[in-house]
């Protein structure tokens, strides 16, 4: 049997890809022993990945070719712009982070170039490319969410963080991505990879710069 197409792309990327899943932000996350400032700093960033991940969602279902593509996807979206910016919002005032900080914090390196990409693979106008960027996104995080049997931290910023990224709708819709980019990516192979592999080291400094205070 051949191998699927998501399966090389991201052996293609195996070492990054691992170092993320890895990362200390996740054993400390699990642990619940990540500092409030670290922790902070994270979502403050990633509020405004929320942001742009959304447009390129957006972009997706323009350019999806079947309908239940859109139906998926806008199921999605509408998580995402309800639930999953309530959980920031509240984690936000759990956190002491006020609207203040967040506004006169500014982006970092990694949010700018995940800013930057989504918005180039929304222009290309190209299914497979928003596909990959979008598979990155939530493969990754779902590995290091549910790819162990660690228990729940107490504190709801760090459990609902996890929970996010492992509960049936999340885990149906990483499978949904793949599947998607098994389907439409091969004929436009190399777009995949550049697209994908960006974005998995993308996510790795995404991890790193929520340490550099
Ligand atoms: C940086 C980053 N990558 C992936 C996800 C999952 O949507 C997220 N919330 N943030």
């Amino acid at each position: 049997m051949t191998e699927r197409f998501t399966e090389t792309l991201k052996e293609a990327n195996a070492t990054a890809w691992s170092d993320a899943v890895d990362h200390r932000f996740v054993t400390q996350l699990f642990a619940g022993t990540i500092a409030d400032e670290v922790m902070a700093a994270y979502l403050i960033q990633d509020h405004r990945f929320l942001d742009s991940f959304l447009t390129l969602q957006g972009a997706a279902m323009a350019s999806a070719d079947t309908f239940e593509a859109r139906l998926r996807f806008g199921r999605f979206a509408g998580m995402v712009a309800g639930e999953e910016n309530t959980y920031f919002l509240r984690a936000f005032e759990a956190l002491g982070v006020s609207e203040f900080q967040r506004e006169n914090t500014p982006d970092k390196e990694p949010t700018k170039g995940f800013q930057a990409i989504m918005r180039e693979a929304a222009a290309t106008r190209s299914y497979a490319a928003a596909l990959s960027v979008l598979t990155v996104a939530e493969w990754l995080y779902y590995e290091w969410a549910a790819g162990t049997s660690r228990a729940l931290p107490e504190s709801f910023v760090h459990a609902e963080w996890v929970t996010l990224h492992d509960n049936p709708d999340f885990n149906d819709f990483v499978a949904f991505l793949r599947s998607e980019l098994d389907r439409v990516g091969p004929p436009h192979a190399d777009v995949c990879h550049d697209f994908f592999s960006r974005a998995v080291a993308l996510e790795l400094e995404f991890f790193n710069v929520a340490y550099d205070q």
